[in-house]
């Protein structure tokens, strides 16, 4: 597909646009209230910008931009597995999806919300790498909030398991200052020291490497020194908190020292919240930004 082909079968006048975007091509929308891109390689939104403020996604200005590689920043789609493969390192850590070409499935708008509907269908490949039939759509829904719904059906003729996240990065003012509210009180596996720990303080805050899978299905709000950033979830028991620090930043080449302007907060199905969906049933793991 080429970009004019989409604008004619999917555009939408001055709501949605299909431009080309390094090595693919992203959709641009427009609401009301927002605006948003996304980039049909990896179905990986890029940018969510509410009317008269920052992006409230970060990109990494260092962001590399080449097939089977996944994009620094915005919301990667971790999936059917999230992190290393449980049983062979060789295959992409975090899953194919974010690697892969997805189509357009359907485009909508209305006055107050504008929306496109991503898929990924199993193929050879990616039999190769999930010997699984699957039909996976990604759902990104713009109002005054972005919503993202990740829905997997399993089309095959047995059940298979998944974990995912909705990987997100959010463009804060300063990593040392940030707050996270909204874990107190949950259990969590801290994947830097490999330890179970259990959240006391009303506020989480950062200034060191952080990477936590929280048991919780509740919202967690960021405390910006410049706004709030509200990060919803449903579908998912997981929350995944990540910010690499200095020293490990400065060794990825496509992040280093803008770790400072970004935090992770993913909505996730992982550990003992991983899925297992059943022939012809399907899963939704979904987040909504404000
Ligand atoms: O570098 P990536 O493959 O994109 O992974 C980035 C990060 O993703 C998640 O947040 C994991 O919890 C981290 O352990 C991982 O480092």
């Amino acid at each position: 597909m080429n970009p004019e082909l989409l604008n004619k079968q999917f555009g939408i006048a001055g709501k949605i646009t299909f431009q080309p975007f390094e090595h693919s091509i992203a959709a641009e929308l427009q609401s009301k209230f927002a605006t948003a891109k996304v980039s049909l390689y990896g179905a990986h939104v890029l940018s969510f910008i509410p009317k008269d403020q920052d992006d409230v996604l970060f990109v990494s200005p260092k962001a590399i931009y080449k097939d089977e590689k996944a994009i620094r920043g915005g919301i990667p789609v971790c999936w059917p597995w999230f992190g290393p493969h449980p049983v062979d390192s060789s295959l992409p850590s975090h899953g194919f999806a974010r690697i892969s070409n997805w189509a357009v499935i359907n485009t909508s708008a209305s006055d107050e919300e504008v929306s496109i509907e991503l898929g990924l269908t199993s193929n050879a490949e990616t039999m190769r790498l999930w010997p699984y039939q699957f039909e996976a759509s990604l759902l990104i829904k713009l109002s005054k909030e972005l919503t993202v719904e990740l829905t997997t059906r399993n089309s095959d003729n047995k059940p298979f398991e998944v974990s995912a996240a909705l990987h997100s990065y959010f463009n804060i003012s300063d990593i040392d200052t940030v707050t996270l509210e909204g874990l107190s009180g949950v259990n969590y596996l801290d994947d830097v020291t490999n330890a179970n720990g259990h959240q006391t303080a009303k506020l989480l805050s950062f200034g060191q490497r952080t990477d936590r899978r929280y048991r919780t299905s509740g919202k967690a709000i960021i405390h910006d020194s410049k706004r709030d950033i509200s990060v919803k979830k449903s579908g998912s028991g997981i929350t995944v908190v990540w910010n690499p620090g200095a020293e490990l930043a400065m060794q990825m080449g496509d992040l280093a020292e803008h770790y400072k302007n970004m935090l992770c907060v993913e909505a996730a199905n992982s550990l003992d919240d991983t899925i297992v969906i059943q022939p012809g049933m399907s899963h939704t793991l979904a987040t909504t930004i404000s």
